[in-house]
């Protein structure tokens, strides 16, 4: 049973806290990944977080859990949801289960943001949550890794 679980984030999401808590909340990414690496502690998994503004850097890092016994992915691809078929490729070819998570509820705002190239690939989405949203996603991972073999 693998006991690892990647979370990642893409473009923007580096500024959390500081620029526009109206759509997305107080909580920096810093908070969101220290609670959801005690989350995980406590059950006795490991978590790796990463943040990147840059597609290619996500990319490898997906094409690693090919390698490194990675059981889950937790992803808020951010603005890259709405246009990136480089990203959903790289998860469609490692096979790993994932997450989709938004902060915010994207049907309840610009048509553009309501369709992901990565919904239909995802195990499940939760949006509109705010960092609870990863948090449930993570509750999630953990009880899918403790029920494999
Ligand atoms: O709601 C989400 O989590 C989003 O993935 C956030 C993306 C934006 C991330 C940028 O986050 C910022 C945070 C603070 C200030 C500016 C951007 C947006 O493009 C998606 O449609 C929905």
């Amino acid at each position: 049973m693998s006991r690892s679980i990647l979370v990642l984030h893409g473009p923007n999401l580096n500024l959390l806290g500081v620029r526009e808590p109206r759509h997305y909340g107080r909580d920096t990414l810093d908070d969101i990944n220290q609670r959801l690496a005690e989350q995980a502690k406590a059950a006795g998994f490991a978590l790796t977080a990463l943040q990147s503004n840059a597609e290619h850097v996500l990319i490898e890092r997906i094409h690693q859990c090919l390698d490194d016994g990675t059981g889950f992915i937790l992803i808020n691809p951010a603005a890259f949801t709405h246009t990136s078929v480089a990203l959903r490729d790289a998860l469609a070819a490692v096979k790993v289960p994932f997450i989709e998570v938004h902060l915010s509820n994207v049907h309840a705002r610009e048509p553009f943001r309501q369709h992901s190239y990565f919904s239909d690939l995802a195990l499940g989405v939760i949006c509109g949550l705010g960092s609870h949203g990863y948090e449930l996603a993570l509750a999630h991972a953990l009880r899918h890794l403790s029920q494999q073999p």
